[in-house]
């Protein structure tokens, strides 16, 4: 197997080199080379220690690399400034870290802030920075001298609506915005009306608390469908979405924004009816999956030998954070207990636990308490946790599976579902890997199916040979100081 055929380039390729000074005397050059000795040794010492310390390996210097270089989805040639935001909004941005925006924030946000609101269909690859631009749109058309919803943001699952909740309050931290949820068991029964001018859920959630009142929609003047093509998928959520968008004034102009990485053909005609007269910002096909995602397959022999490599993965999934995908809650149970009964620490996460046991599962797995987590489709869109450098792929996902697929004889991986669980990693130009399990046949040609349609090569990697497995996730990740491969061979050490 070729290593680095991708063009992975460790810290050191990228680090600007110093430039040269010629040294006037032997004993000067001398001099200057233990000075560089010395300053090289102690930058890969704090490396190390850093490393050590934050136990998650990133390596900060590729993303200014990334938002520099044209072709990557991270490049802008303007500032925040030049794109029209309000100060308090651009004192948000700053102190949540960024520095510079994205593409995609870059093309979108002076198209969603021009004046009159025009509608959006936005594309742009997973993690690049797509909420920040709908969460931009959201606070600055609020009038927050009001107190009434004016934003509806929807999503389609719980735990994504908490996370882009988070973004509205980091993002509106110097503003006046006041939040509402409209996800299950949060406001109790009895609640009178909001007067949250931004409200985020999920779609089911969102009819119930405006039929009853409880959130008045007269004045809301921005509709954002997070993840749009899930919403919007026939037989799936495309009713209670569109019955939400029935609900809301039909005597003015509502601005409808729909953001997701993947528009597939099915579901572009009825995103651009939802959308009339949309601003559209598109990828082709061969643009959708990122670079900086490596993927490799493993052949098991069957399913028990699955769970065996799996097992035997262990070390490895837990240097930074993991997420293993399953089709189905009962093979998510069923690992996640086994693996626990043998000592391994993991946890499990599914559509069928109940709504506070959910929060605390992914709230302990973004603090970074829990490292490897176990799960479905559940949280194959969107979720943004910047540590999970390891996606592996259990089962891989077929449209039969699919809740809404109609064709349970269809033969077919469920391409869409694979970039956005692979998205899990590699999040805004970081390095991430993906495996995916195979076993016989069958899951051989979905893989070949997923690859072809992808356009990106998947590597085998021999489920025997753990070494190798190791060099990969090293090379992908880490420069890696001499002294600190004595880490990486035993990877239970860097657990401090
Ligand atoms: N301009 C920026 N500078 C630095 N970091 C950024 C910037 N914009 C977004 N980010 C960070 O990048 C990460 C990914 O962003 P986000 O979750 O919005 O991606 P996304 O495009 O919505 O992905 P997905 O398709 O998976 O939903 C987040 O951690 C976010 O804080």
């Amino acid at each position: 197997m070729e290593k680095d055929a991708d063009g992975f380039y460790s810290a050191t390729d990228a680090s600007p080199s110093k430039p040269e000074e010629p040294p006037a005397t032997a004993s000067a050059e001398a001099e200057t080379k233990a000075k560089v000795d010395a300053e090289a040794e102690a930058e890969a010492e704090a490396e190390a220690r850093t490393d050590l310390i934050k136990s998650n390996f990133e390596v900060s210097i590729t993303l200014a690399d990334q938002q520099a270089d044209p072709n990557s989805p991270l490049f802008s040639a303007k500032t925040f400034e030049e794109l029209g935001l309000h100060q308090d909004l651009l004192k948000g941005i700053y102190d949540m870290g960024f520095s510079k925006p994205s593409k995609i924030q870059e093309r979108a946000l002076p198209l969603l802030l021009a004046n009159p609101p025009q509608n959006m269909i936005g594309q742009s690859q997973s993690g690049t920075g797509k909420t920040a631009a709908f969460v931009l749109t959201m606070l600055s058309r609020v009038d927050f001298s009001k107190n009434a919803p004016q934003a509806i943001c929807l999503a389609p699952g719980r735990e994504l609506a908490r996370q882009i909740m988070s973004v509205v309050v980091a993002m509106g931290k110097f503003t006046p915005v006041q939040t509402e949820y409209a996800i299950r068991d949060h406001l109790p029964r009895g609640t009178s009306k909001v007067t949250a001018q931004i409200i985020v859920g999920t779609p089911g959630t969102m009819i119930d608390l405006v039929r009853r009142r409880v959130i008045d929609v007269s004045e809301v003047k921005v509709f954002v469908l997070d993840e749009a093509d899930d919403l919007l998928k026939q037989d799936g959520l495309s009713d209670q979405t569109l019955r939400v968008k029935n609900m809301l004034p039909k005597n003015k102009q509502v601005q409808i924004v729909l953001f997701s990485a993947t528009f597939p053909d099915q579901v572009r005609n009825f995103a651009n009816k939802f959308a009339p007269n949309a601003n559209r910002i598109e990828l082709q096909k061969t643009e959708i999956s990122v670079d900086n995602i490596r993927q490799f397959y493993m052949d098991c022999r069957d399913e028990e030998h699955k769970y065996e490599v799996l097992v035997s993965l262990y070390n490895l999934l837990t240097i930074g954070q993991s997420i293993i995908f399953c089709q189905h809650r009962h093979t998510a149970d069923r690992i996640s207990q086994r693996m626990t009964a043998e000592g391994h620490k993991v946890a499990s996460l599914h559509g069928a636990k109940d709504a506070s046991e959910r929060d605390a599962i992914i709230d302990s797995f973004r603090e970074g308490r829990e490292k490897v987590l176990i799960t479905t489709n559940v949280i194959a869109r969107g979720i943004d946790i910047l540590q999970v450098n390891m996606v592996v792929n259990y089962d891989l996902p077929l449209l039969s599976e699919r809740g809404d697929w109609k064709n349970k004889d269809d033969t077919r991986p469920d391409v869409e579902t694979y970039i956005h669980r692979i998205g899990r990693t590699g999040r805004f130009g970081r390095k991430g890997i993906s495996i995916n399990f195979v076993h016989d046949k069958r899951t051989w040609a979905y893989m070949e199916e997923i690859e072809k349609a992808t356009g990106k090569q998947i590597i085998r990697i021999e489920t025997n040979d753990l070494d190798e497995m190791e060099e990969v996730r090293c090379s992908a990740f880490f420069f890696i100081p001499p002294l600190f491969r004595t880490f990486l061979r035993f990877p239970s050490c860097l657990d401090v």
